[in-house]
């Protein structure tokens, strides 16, 4: 996505350490207004600090943030009234009923969402009147971000968003993400699904030990995999495969239930057939399809030894 205004946020040479532990390390990052932007990161990686560093929750030791050009550390009242935050931990008082919490956020607001149409589109209407306490885990994760989305946000900060959501529900999630994205609102996204990477987020930022390895596209970070193709089939009588590894460009061959899979990249597709025409191998149910996002992350993230993030690649 290319755009002539200004970021929506701005991250420059963000650090947060805790005692001895360097949560966030030298990090940039610059999310267009409008934009989906995904952070995909290991465990501890520092994500959720980034996340909370951006809507003012904790103060950096370095660096800057602007988000819409406000600084969060001093224009609180402005960053509160235009920036949603969904977070990990949602910290609800544990009586407050869901109808309750979604008046309360709605209040803060000068043109909120209905609270009760926001409840339905999120599944929890027939809830209205439980505890924050008393609904299931994916429940709980719905009504926080309904929290962060009942203010019309001009940016959405969602950590984690659809971690416990059944897949029917994490579909409605994302169709209510492209929804508030069409209405103009800008969206980082913090997630361990790369499906849910893949599916919404026009940029990604890989991030590992604190560090940016790399922003993409999806299908940009999938094109940096040595094999973005697999090329897969059913055959009887197969001769060794072993030879099939050794056919330039194939990075991987692997039999899955019957099924062979071969990793390449394009120039070898056509080696591939060559090699299976030769030794008369019929392949049936031929399919060649992409990597996916999965594989492009488990490349990036597994091929970075210690401090990879000085080789920081951003498109
Ligand atoms: N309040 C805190 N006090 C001390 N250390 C912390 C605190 N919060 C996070 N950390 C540490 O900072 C590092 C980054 O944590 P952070 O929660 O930002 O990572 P993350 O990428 O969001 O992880 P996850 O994917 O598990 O949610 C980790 O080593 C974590 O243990």
């Amino acid at each position: 996505m290319t755009t002539t205004s200004a970021p929506a946020i701005e991250v420059r040479g963000l650090r947060k350490t805790y005692g001895p532990v360097v949560a966030v390390d030298h990090v940039d990052l610059s999310v267009s207004e409008g934009e989906i932007f995904g952070v995909l990161g290991p465990n501890g990686s520092g994500k959720s600090t980034t996340v909370e560093c951006i809507a003012g929750l904790r103060r950096p030791d370095a660096g800057t943030v602007r988000i819409l050009g406000l600084d969060p550390a001093k224009d609180r009242d402005a960053v509160e009234r235009s920036v949603g935050v969904q977070l990990q931990q949602a910290g609800l008082q544990p009586k407050l009923r869901v109808r309750e919490a979604l008046d309360l956020f709605a209040s803060f607001y000068d043109d909120p969402r209905d609270p009760v149409e926001l409840a339905d589109r999120l599944g929890l209407a027939e809830r209205m009147d439980h505890p924050w306490r008393k609904l299931s885990g994916g429940q709980q994760q719905r009504l926080a971000i309904a929290l962060a989305l009942v203010g019309r946000p001009k940016v959405a900060l969602l950590d984690e968003l659809s971690t416990g959501l059944d897949p029917h529900s994490r579909r409605e999630v994302w169709e209510l993400v492209e929804e508030i994205r069409a209405e103009g609102t800008t969206v980082l996204l913090v997630t361990h699904l790369m499906e849910e990477a893949q599916h919404l987020c026009d940029r990604i930022a890989v991030v590992e030990r604190g560090r940016v390895l790399v922003v993409d596209t999806p299908e940009g970070l999938i094109g940096r995999t040595a094999a973005p193709l697999v090329v897969s089939f059913v055959s009887a009588g197969l001769p060794d495969l072993d030879d099939l590894r050794i056919v330039t460009g194939v990075s991987d061959v692997m039999e899955r239930s019957g099924r062979v899979q071969v990793a390449c990249d394009e120039p070898a597709v056509l080696l591939v057939l060559d090699w299976l025409r030769d030794r008369a191998v019929r392949p049936d149910r031929l399919r060649i399809t992409e990597s996916t996002l999965d594989e492009a992350y488990l490349d990036l993230v597994s091929e970075q030894p210690t401090g990879a993030g000085d080789k920081e690649i951003v498109r």
